[in-house]
């Protein structure tokens, strides 16, 4: 029984499941406390085991994507606490590391750990109604789930910095602008829109997808040759796979491919 949180497999393509993940602590705008978070990582590993299971969509509430990290569990702790503690490092990573594609649906708030969260997905579709901030300099502290990393990569030093050194908040207009959501929907079409993308996602090859999301990641982590170098070695690996066969005699067939995931 989850208590922060339900997921369940909404969609079932003709190919593979599409899961959504609905944080559920409305009272505290979804605070992402240690349970909530040791919650999410248990839950993406279920889906990350079910072969079945080819992308996930990340939401919260209306008014709240996720208000950050809770800070009325942290705000005693020690120096040593934080430092020892699995809280940031082992749990909340956990959806870095998880290798089918997600797409955080943001609603309302998306604040410091919150920010943070939809940042960690693979891309972030936004409601018209949805807040972008990074809040943590107003608390005392600074953003530490990658914030300063991740919000810098996407839209620049300029504007991150001015976020993070301020807390001030981004409407969705300006972070569309910005690139750091991919488009805003009405916010009653958020999840049908969400659920939409992954299930296109989910009609795809499974292995290839992975293929496609590792290199894409990789443009963050390697220089622009090793990544091209990268890239083209998992390229020729396609190949080797019947997904590329099928998907490229369908296309010469005029048929609709399908995929076996191999
Ligand atoms: C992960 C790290 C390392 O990067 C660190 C962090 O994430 S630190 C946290 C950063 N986030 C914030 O500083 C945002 C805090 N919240 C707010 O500023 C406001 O709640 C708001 C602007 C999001 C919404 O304001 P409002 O509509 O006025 O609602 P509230 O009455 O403030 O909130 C309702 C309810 O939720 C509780 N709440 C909200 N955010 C948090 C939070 N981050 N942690 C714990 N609890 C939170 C708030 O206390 C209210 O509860 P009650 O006091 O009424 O029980």
């Amino acid at each position: 029984m989850k208590a922060f949180m339900t997921y369940e497999n909404l969609i079932v393509t003709n190919h593979g499941k599409v899961a959504l993940i609905t944080l559920n602590r409305p009272k505290a705008l979804n605070a992402l406390s240690p349970d909530l978070t040791r919650e999410l990582g248990d839950a993406l590993d279920v889906l990350e085991a079910d072969n079945a299971t080819a992308a996930v969509v990340l939401t919260g509430s209306e008014k709240a994507f996720a208000a950050g990290a809770d800070i009325k569990a942290m705000k005693d702790w020690s120096y040593m606490d934080v430092y020892k503690s699995d809280f940031i490092t082992a749990t909340w990573e956990r959806i870095t590391k998880f290798r089918k594609p997600t797409i955080a649906a943001v609603a309302g708030y998306a604040l410091g750990g919150g920010c943070e969260l939809a940042m960690m997905c693979d891309f972030i579709i936004a409601a018209d109604n949805a807040k972008f901030g990074q809040p943590e300099i107003t608390i005392g502290t600074i953003p530490g789930a990658g914030g300063t990393q991740r919000l810098t990569r996407l839209v620049g030093k300029s504007k991150a910095m001015e976020m993070v050194l301020t807390g001030r908040m981004m409407d969705a207009t300006e972070a569309e602008r910005a690139g750091l959501v991919t488009r805003i929907v009405p916010l009653d079409e958020l999840i049908p829109d969400a659920l939409k993308t992954a299930q296109k996602i989910a009609s795809m090859s499974l292995p290839i997808t992975l293929m496609a999301k590792e290199a894409v990641n990789s443009a963050y982590e390697m220089t622009l040759n090793e990544g091209i170098h990268f890239e083209r070695r998992l390229f020729h690996s396609t190949f080797a796979t019947e997904d590329q066969k099928e998907g490229m005699n369908a296309f010469s067939e005029k048929r609709p491919p399908v995929f076996k995931d191999q």
